[in-house]
């Protein structure tokens, strides 16, 4: 039995605008099983983003985190709450046990610290390594593991000196410095051009199987999904729709939505921008359609699917469904 590492329940996150409360998501609950390559998947401002930062309560005023838990299993065999905990219990568990690597580089580093530095600091802050000249010399270490060619010399380097893929390779070793449990991937190679994609999503599944880290993946990109992930759980404007292995998902999809990404994607490789299979858009999120939120945009939508919110239920061991129509 696949053992959980994370157990997500009821996540509400609103955003209290002067437009009005934008319910960015809604009761969104899914396991991530320590090991595995877990992806959140759907179209832009569905929730994605919200949602990983939720769990390690990295949500910014005008937003609240509203409702959930997010039960994180330790090592240790202990179980907490992580929304339960203090701004500064929490900030021990981001970085070093939780870690975040998000879509753009130049945004991750400072310009004014060499990396050598910035990722020193980043073990130096969580106490990881006894001191500075320890943390400079893990940081060479750490340059050579994210496969960056001359770490001695590197280390010294600016950032405006590196590469956007040399950056991201960065950014990484940040991550992955103080030895996470999870790794959080928000759209990590979104910003860099494809062949730089390619290597830092092989340098992501080396970096996991070296260390058994357990990776929770953003992206928009369903041929990304094939190429990383174990399981998958598609998103759609607040809401998961559906959750399977990646085999389920690409053999057997039931989620309307989930289709329509897939038509998307008639090479599931081959990277998408746009689902144009899916007419129509994403509902504004202050007043978003009642019962399910697809109901606009789907051609087999009934009544019941207008006025009753349907939940997720499993049709095969594993694979979860929210839709009417099962
Ligand atoms: N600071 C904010 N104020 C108001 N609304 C917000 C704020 N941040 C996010 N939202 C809303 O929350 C919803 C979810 O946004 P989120 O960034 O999680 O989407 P996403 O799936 O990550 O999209 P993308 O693929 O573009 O990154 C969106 O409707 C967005 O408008
Ligand atoms: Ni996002």
């Amino acid at each position: 039995m696949p053992e959980p590492i994370l157990e997500v329940r009821g996540l509400t996150v609103h955003f209290y605008t002067y437009a009005g409360i934008v319910k960015a998501i809604e009761d969104v609950s899914f396991d991530v099983y320590r090991g595995e390559t877990f992806a959140l998947v759907g179209e832009t401002g569905c929730g994605k983003s919200v949602t990983s930062r939720a769990l390690t309560q990295l949500i910014e005023s005008p937003g609240r985190i509203v409702k959930g838990k997010v039960l994180y299993h330790r090592d240790d065999g202990s179980t907490i709450d992580l929304l339960k905990l203090s701004e500064e219990e929490i900030r021990k568990i981001r970085g070093r046990e939780i870690a975040y690597i998000f879509q753009d580089p130049h945004a991750s580093l400072d310009p004014l610290y060499t990396v050598g530095y910035q990722i020193a600091e980043a073990m130096v802050v969580h106490g990881t390594v006894e001191g500075w000249k320890e943390g400079f010399r893990k940081a060479v270490d750490i340059l050579r593991r994210v496969l960056i060619p001359d770490p001695e010399n590197r280390v010294k380097n600016y950032p405006h000196e590196l590469s956007g893929g040399m950056k991201q390779r960065v950014v990484i070793g940040i991550g992955v410095s103080n030895d996470p449990k999870i790794l959080i991937a928000d759209e990590p190679t979104t910003a860099l051009d494809v062949t730089v994609q390619a290597q830092i999503l092989d340098l992501m599944n080396k970096l996991k199987k070296e260390y058994n880290t357990t990776v929770i993946l953003i992206t928009h990109n369903m041929g990304v999904v094939a190429e990383m992930a174990d399981r998958v759980a598609v998103m759609y404007a607040g809401k998961i729709v559906e959750i399977g292995s990646v085999d389920q998902i690409f053999k057997n999809p039931l989620h309307p939505y989930t289709k329509g990404l897939l038509r998307a994607v008639p090479n599931p490789l081959a990277k998408i921008e746009r689902l144009e299979a899916i007419p129509g858009t994403v509902p504004n999120l202050i007043t978003p359609p009642k019962g399910c939120r697809f109901h606009p945009r789907c051609p087999y939508a009934t009544e019941r699917c207008r006025s009753e919110v349907p939940k997720l239920k499993e049709l095969e061991p594993g694979h979860f469904v929210a839709c009417h129509l099962y």
